[in-house]
């Protein structure tokens, strides 16, 4: 069934069959799907890699799975995930094959977009980036004056910096501790004057990553942050070269900027902004960790890839989440999904989901160019868990959402902690297991009464349960732990874009928003008349000026 030729999703017999069985589960309590099958606890779990994952606590039974898989089949999601293996070209709307997996494919393999095999143009590439890392790390590499590079500032945003940082603060504890690696995103000034203002320019090495060169925030940062550099070390365009390398698939612009192509290092127009931090975009990552770990980083990834690429649909990990999502997006009306990791190094997690899910999923119009008539992307959130219980929690236990959650987790906290700070491992973990059981099963009104509480206070102190959550557990996060995670969920969201009929791949909702700040700027700076401003932001664009004292 090609995109153009499918009957409407909501028309299938697949989706109906779903939308019935969902009546008749009604709302079916989790304590009883537990209490009818003492096996429930282990046999809702799969292994995929190093990760554990349960997903028992889900309001699911095997007819549900049943007829989500049915759902999969008829959307011939697993004829997608080959045609985007073999290198098709199913972004559609720009032309262009999928290969984020092709980043951390093996020497050997062979993987063809346009007849030309792309997998060792990766390798060459990803020698080059090591190649380099190595020679920052070890000191070869020096500045302008002769010193040592100790700063790393990645200046990118999106896809050009939700990667690194996040896998950076994800690692953290496997850096080069004696490096301040730091990254620049936003336009704000400020963003770029906070990581720079302690350092040393004449130590410091600006990384530009933007795949298309073209990003007005990336090159207005980069273009300051040159100004800065060639003003403090008062020197010369010449400095540039020592202190300047681009990530990028747009030679020219990288030349029109100023910097030296043989300081560039690419990828291509076949791996998307946000599936892009294993390419050429995790340099800043790389000389991080060095090269060895970085590799072990790619190896996660393709465990999952392998898995996703031949495992069953009965024990495909990102299969099955893909469609637990849809079953509580599409057929029982939730908006959002949070992403609760239960360490402190996830902290950038959710944030770079955010846009990998977003950006992918969020979309209303279908692969054939109509309307959907269903749900896509969820609202995708979250933080660190210990730190959301005691802020947002509240809601997700006792409000009137339905918030199906992912908690993550590990058995061993990183090596490096010390004994001290080990030692607080199991009260983190405590928390974790604690926090899906309460949310499953809740507190009933008579077990609150047996407490002892007032009648009055009753209500305020039951739990109803039943919000559904995935556990997954890993022993450690290494390197290839954090890739095996990444690859999971980019298969998820593929998962979804696949089923809903979008093209995940594209993201031409982020373009008016750019049109629209190029056309105001002037009017905000010079007090230039836009052509059919409205009069909501004509009035605000007066205001602005007029605080900040312009005519
Ligand atoms: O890497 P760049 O070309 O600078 O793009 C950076 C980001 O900007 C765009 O607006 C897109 O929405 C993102 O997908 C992309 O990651």
């Amino acid at each position: 069934m090609n995109a153009e030729s499918r009957t409407r999703l909501n028309q299938t017999p697949e989706w109906t069959a779903l939308a019935e069985h969902r009546d008749q589960l009604g709302d079916v309590e989790l304590r009883e799907l537990f209490a009818a099958d003492p096996g429930r606890g282990t046999g809702y779990t799969l292994e995929v890699g190093d990760l554990h994952v349960d997903y028992s606590k889900h309001l699911v039974t095997d007819e549900t799975l049943r007829l989500l898989r049915e759902l999969a089949a008829a959307t011939d999601v697993f004829g997608l995930r080959d045609a985007m293996l073999r290198g098709e070209k199913i972004n559609t709307t720009e032309d262009r094959a999928v290969l984020h997996t092709a980043l951390r494919a093996p020497r050997d393999a062979v993987i063809e977009v346009d007849g030309e095999n792309v997998v060792p143009a990766v390798h060459a590439v990803l020698d080059r980036m090591a190649g380099f890392a190595e020679r920052i790390r070890s000191g070869e590499w020096t500045g302008h004056t002769g010193r040592r590079i100790k700063n790393i500032v990645n200046v990118g945003i999106g896809g050009s910096d939700l990667g690194p940082a996040m896998a950076y603060e994800v690692l953290r504890s496997y850096t080069d501790r004696d490096l301040v690696v730091r990254f620049v995103s936003n336009v704000d000034g400020a963003d770029l004057h906070e990581a720079v203002r302690d350092l040393d320019a004449a130590e410091t090495l600006f990384v530009i990553a933007s795949k298309t060169f073209t990003t007005i925030e990336t090159i207005t940062n980069a273009t300051s942050a040159r100004d800065w550099l060639l003003t403090e070390l008062k020197a010369g365009p010449e400095a540039v070269a020592k202190h300047f390398v681009a990530l990028s698939t747009n030679a020219g612009k990288v030349s029109d900027f100023g910097i030296d192509t043989a300081n560039m290092f690419e990828f291509w127009d076949w791996v998307g902004g946000r599936y892009s931090y294993d390419s050429a975009i995790g340099l800043s990552l790389m000389i991080a960790i060095g090269p060895d770990r970085f590799r072990e980083m790619l190896d996660g990834f393709r465990i999952v890839d392998e898995h996703f690429r031949t495992a069953p649909a009965e024990s495909n990990v990102p299969l099955l989440l893909g469609l637990l999502g849809i079953w509580y997006g599409n057929f029982h009306d939730a908006q959002s999904h949070a992403v609760l990791p239960y360490s402190h190094y996830l902290s950038k997690f959710t944030a770079y989901l955010q846009q990998l899910d977003m950006e992918s999923n969020g979309k209303y119009v279908g692969r054939d160019g109509q309307e959907v008539e269903w749900q896509t992307g969820p609202v995708v959130w979250g933080t660190p868990g210990t730190n959301g219980q005691h802020a947002y929690y509240q809601l997700i236990h006792q409000g009137t959402k339905l918030i199906p959650a992912d908690f993550i987790g590990f058995a061993e906290p990183v090596a490096d902690l010390g004994e001290r700070f080990r030692a607080q491992h199991d009260l983190l973990m405590a928390n974790f297991f604690a926090q899906t059981q309460a949310l499953a099963f809740g507190k009933t009104p008579d077990e609150v009464r047996a407490e002892g509480v007032a009648e009055d206070l009753v209500p305020h102190k039951t739990f109803k349960g039943n919000h559904p959550t995935t556990t997954i557990l890993a022993k450690e996060l290494t390197p290839s732990v954090l890739g095996q995670l990444i690859a999971l969920y980019e298969h998820k969201v593929f998962v979804q874009g696949a089923v809903w009929n979008i093209d995940s791949f594209d993201q031409w909702g982020v373009e008016l928003g750019k049109v629209l700040a190029k056309r105001v700027e002037p009017a905000l700076t010079e007090g230039a008349e836009v052509p059919g401003l409205d009069a909501s932001t004509q009035a605000l664009v007066a205001k602005y000026r007029e605080l900040r004292g312009r005519k």
